[in-house]
């Protein structure tokens, strides 16, 4: 079939790839000049392991196109995904600038049959808005437009993608459904389902999942505090709760609080059309403020480990991505820890593995980065772990303990069994568990 898809970003990317690679033509229209240039000259501009492989092979055999011109995509395509950003408004709703402005341009443009489909995370009635401009300059006969939520994680999207749980169809077309089924069928044959239902049930169904995935966490979170209170352990309640199959041993991790570009802003919009329909959707307000706390438990842990005297501190920070195998550090935590910790007057050294980049051009010289993770404990008064990657699982304590100015370790991650804590001579500070004294 013939692809156009309108954004490249995380999903757009995954998505153009992933349909090039199961033979599709695919061409990716973006407006940033700059990208496409860096992508036709073969460069991916995320990092996302597994995909680079996908795009390099799809792009040398001819499948997979890059340009800014939409009407050259619109020609050459009659599927167009929408994968454009949905930002949040000042009053917490999705922003759907970018998704109308690129209907109204497509109003114009197309000229045979063409499926438009919301790729991007959209409010419930948002197909409909697309379809009212479409059909602005386009007969009706021409277009049908039909909802397909992304359920991709970063870090592990092209896996997601090629093996979805379930791929989410909204449609009230016959002829937009059969292409959808066609389209998505070397993606399902595992079995796993390709579920068709209304639009507006189709939108929902992902605002539904995401903000059902952040209650967990939040609920996690509240769960770990409150061990920490009672002297109770969050990892064996974690077990003992996930062995349950009705509740699942999957996303039950306490931490320092949901990050990244789509469960924060989700759940903020969700809760904006639950207003929207006059409801008070208590929990999701429970959620928000549960989270907005969390993100700083490590920093508050700082705090009251050392006082005042945290001024003058230096602190190591292990981790700056929202969550490992990504650089994103859309509303990462690492960011809160990092705002909170300069306020009170502390030096930071930080390291992680991808994101390091991104995370200078916000703080320039007020942080020190460094090149790798025991560079950063070097002369620490503590370290501060706020993401898990790997790396980081299976350290070398010694060279730690050597490196720091005192053996304290404060791990938003439960990376480290708390024996061998003990054990290795460490102050040790996790969440939900009793802390090490050594
Ligand atoms: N990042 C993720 O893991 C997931 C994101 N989503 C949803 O997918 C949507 C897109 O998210 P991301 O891929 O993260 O977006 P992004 O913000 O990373 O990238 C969007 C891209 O669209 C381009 N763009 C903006 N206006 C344009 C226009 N008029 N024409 C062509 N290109 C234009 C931008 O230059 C950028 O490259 C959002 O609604 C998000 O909630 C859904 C599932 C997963
Ligand atoms: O709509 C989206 O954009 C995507 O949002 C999430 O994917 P993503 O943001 O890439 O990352 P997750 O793995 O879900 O993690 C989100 C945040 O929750 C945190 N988390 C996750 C799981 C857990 O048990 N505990 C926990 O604190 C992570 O550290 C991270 O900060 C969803 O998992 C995807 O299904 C969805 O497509």
């Amino acid at each position: 079939m013939k692809i156009a898809v309108v954004g490249t970003g995380y999903v757009g990317l995954v998505t153009g790839t992933c349909f090039a690679e199961t033979g599709n033509e695919v061409i990716c229209v973006d407006i940033d000049a700059d990208k496409v240039e860096k992508m036709k000259q073969g460069h991916v501009p995320i990092y996302e392991p597994d995909l680079e492989v996908l795009f390099e092979r799809n792009q040398r055999q001819g499948r997979l196109k890059f340009t800014t011109d939409l009407k050259e995509a619109v020609d050459a395509s009659d599927i167009i995904f929408l994968a454009l950003p949905t930002p949040p408004g000042e009053d917490g709703s999705a922003d759907l600038r970018y998704i109308l402005g690129v209907a109204k341009d497509l109003s114009k443009l197309i000229t045979k049959y063409t499926i438009v489909i919301d790729k991007s995370t959209v409010p419930v009635g948002t197909a409909e808005k697309v379809h009212a401009a479409l059909v602005e300059n386009l007969d009706e006969s021409l277009f049908d437009v039909v909802s397909n939520p992304e359920f991709l994680r970063e870090g592990v999207a092209v896996d997601d993608f090629l093996k979805p749980d379930r791929v989410v169809i909204g449609t009230d077309s016959k002829k937009a459904e059969d292409k959808m089924r066609r389209l998505y069928e070397p993606f399902v044959r595992s079995g796993n389902p390709i579920i068709f239902m209304d639009l507006r049930s189709a939108e929902m169904t992902k605002y539904a999942a995401n903000s059902y995935l952040a209650t967990r966490i939040s609920f996690m979170n509240e769960i770990a505090n409150l061990c920490e209170k009672a002297g109770a352990d969050v990892d064996a309640v974690r077990k003992g709760m996930g062995s349950d199959s009705r509740i699942g041993k999957r996303f039950l991790f306490p931490g320092v609080g949901y990050g990244g570009s789509c469960f924060p802003k989700d759940v903020q919009a969700l809760a904006h059309t639950a207003g929207q329909h006059d409801y008070d959707f208590r929990i999701l307000n429970a959620v928000m403020g549960v989270n907005t706390k969390q993100r700083f438990r490590i920093a508050d842990k700082l705090e009251a480990h050392f006082g005042e005297e945290l001024k003058g501190k230096t602190i190591a920070l292990w981790g700056l991505a929202f969550k490992p195998n990504t650089d994103d550090i859309r509303e990462a935590p690492a960011l809160y820890t990092i705002d909170r910790l300069l306020e009170a007057g502390a030096q930071v050294r930080a390291f992680d593995p991808e994101a390091t980049e991104h995370v200078r051009k916000i703080y320039g010289e007020k942080v020190t980065f460094c090149e790798d993770q025991y560079e950063a404990l070097d002369g620490a008064d503590a370290l501060a772990i706020v993401t898990e990657w790997s790396v980081f699982r299976t350290p070398d304590f010694d060279r730690m303990k050597s490196l720091l100015k005192q053996p304290i370790i404060f791990d938003g991650r439960n990376l480290y069994d708390l024996e061998r804590m003990q054990e290795a001579g460490f102050h040790y500070d996790s969440i939900g568990r009793q802390p090490v004294v050594s």
